[in-house]
């Protein structure tokens, strides 16, 4: 039998994921403010195909027939994120009434069609008035954070089925502040781990704000964990990948759900460039959580001689590897080294370059290979015991894929960007037949 729902736990939850940078638009109204992403559209060569998020999916303003598309492909989750720089433009202070409101009818939108809304508080839109005052290298910004969360929780309260605090804080820290592709783009490893240790101590101080409105929500935090694998079984390659999985998994796992910081890579880094963690951080940091999201891509192929993967092997349009396994691989991990709360897949998806045919329609074979390849590695998980509850895919729309532009497409919906006009593609088209339970005769 052909891997359908009916595989998966009758209560496993199926959604669809965005974030609101990337197809929001409306950069400019109702009282938002600038984000870091704003200026670093503005800074050339920081983008690749020179482009902004002023328009994006122009979501801000169809935001309802956005909402149809999901209800029409039965999926019954939505996640996606709030902007800062809508809710408190300045970062902190005055609260911006016409932000809450768009995303108060955006929740009741999504309740009257069936959906459950899933919120990301911080999906990288940091105003850029904090980033002025040093970002998130300024422990004040933890604070202000968490004043920020409790806003944005105190108006959307319990309609909301799960808060995630941050999206992908090695992204928000080493990419951004280390590596140096994504906004503020900075290059220096002492402020990304700066960086990194308060978005731990800012996702503490939010938990507890919420905790303390008591709210029926799930809270917790989305990390994009990449499993590295040797490419050989020699000493150096095993080094190697040992390296790579504590620098990007468990430098972001162990301070939330251990409440440390891994020796080996704490001593790897050394001191110059530790960050300054305070009495009480890492307490508040690893305070329990009720779900842990998952950001899926692909794994990492490490050989410390430069050995390559072998000819054939799938890629993406963005030169990931198609490695399903992995995913499965990573999941079972997780359950084994970690005590787990639920687990989501809160992104799994892939780019390709998807073109609208003559027939009107967009072939994206691929893409639903990969997806039901994926599902069917989420599913090994499930009967391998982990206490994975639901998968989301990315992207409910092309959008905008941060320093990549306009110039990847990872939606299961095409966006003509000149019109806006939405083509649900063929790998949508098969999800929502997926998600067909046939009634009982
Ligand atoms: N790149 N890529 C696709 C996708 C990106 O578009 C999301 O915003 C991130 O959460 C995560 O990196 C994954």
């Amino acid at each position: 039998m052909p891997l359908s729902r009916q595989h998966f736990p009758s209560n496993f939850l199926w959604g669809t994921a965005t974030a609101s940078f990337q197809i929001e638009g409306a950069a400019h109204e109702d009282g938002r403010l600038p984000s870091i992403w704003d200026t670093f559209c503005a800074e050339p060569g920081r983008i690749s195909d020179g482009s902004n998020g002023d328009v994006a999916c122009d979501h801000y303003h169809r935001w309802e027939q956005d909402l149809d598309l999901i209800q029409s492909l039965g999926l019954s989750a939505y996640r996606f994120s709030i902007a800062w720089p809508r809710i408190i433009p300045t970062g902190t202070g005055a609260i911006n009434e016409a932000g809450l409101d768009f995303y108060d009818r955006l929740v009741d939108g999504l309740i009257a069609r069936g959906i459950q809304p899933h919120v990301t508080l911080y999906h990288w839109d940091l105003p850029q008035t904090l980033q002025d005052r040093g970002g998130w290298e300024n422990r004040d910004t933890a604070y202000a954070f968490a004043d920020y969360a409790a806003v944005v929780a105190a108006r959307l309260g319990d309609r909301v089925k799960s808060y995630a605090t941050f999206n992908e804080p090695w992204c928000v820290s080493i990419l951004s502040n280390e590596i140096g592709h994504h906004a503020p783009g900075k290059q220096d490893r002492k402020a990304a781990l700066a960086v990194a240790h308060h978005l731990h101590l800012a996702h503490g101080l939010a938990l507890s704000r919420l905790r303390a409105l008591n709210l029926t929500s799930q809270l917790g935090i989305v990390l994009n964990l990449t499993p590295a694998y040797p490419a050989t079984d020699n000493e150096a390659d095993r080094t190697a990948a040992t390296l790579a999985d504590g620098k990007g998994n468990r430098w972001f796992l162990d301070p939330i759900l251990k409440g440390q910081y891994p020796h080996d890579i704490w001593e790897h880094y050394g001191a110059e460039v530790l960050p300054n963690v305070l009495p009480g951080d890492l307490e508040l940091a690893s305070q329990p959580i009720d779900f842990l999201g998952v950001n899926y891509y692909s794994r990492a192929f490490v050989s410390a001689g430069g050995k390559t993967l072998p000819e054939g092997t799938e890629y993406t349009d963005m030169g990931w590897e198609v490695y399903p396994e992995g995913l499965r691989d990573l999941l079972v991990r997780l359950h084994r080294d970690y005590q787990l709360p639920d687990l989501y897949i809160t992104e799994n998806g892939a780019a390709y370059p998807d073109v609208v045919s003559e027939d009107g329609q967009v072939h994206d074979g691929e893409r639903t290979q990969y997806l039901q390849r994926h599902f069917q590695s989420a599913l090994d998980a499930v009967q391998a015991g982990v206490p994975l509850k639901g998968y989301f895919v990315w992207s409910l729309l092309d959008n905008f894929e941060w320093a990549f532009g306009y110039s990847k497409r990872f939606g299961i919906v095409h966006v003509d960007y000149a019109t806006q006009k939405r083509t649900v593609k063929d790998s949508a088209l098969w999800l929502r037949d997926f998600l067909r339970v046939p009634t009982p005769a």
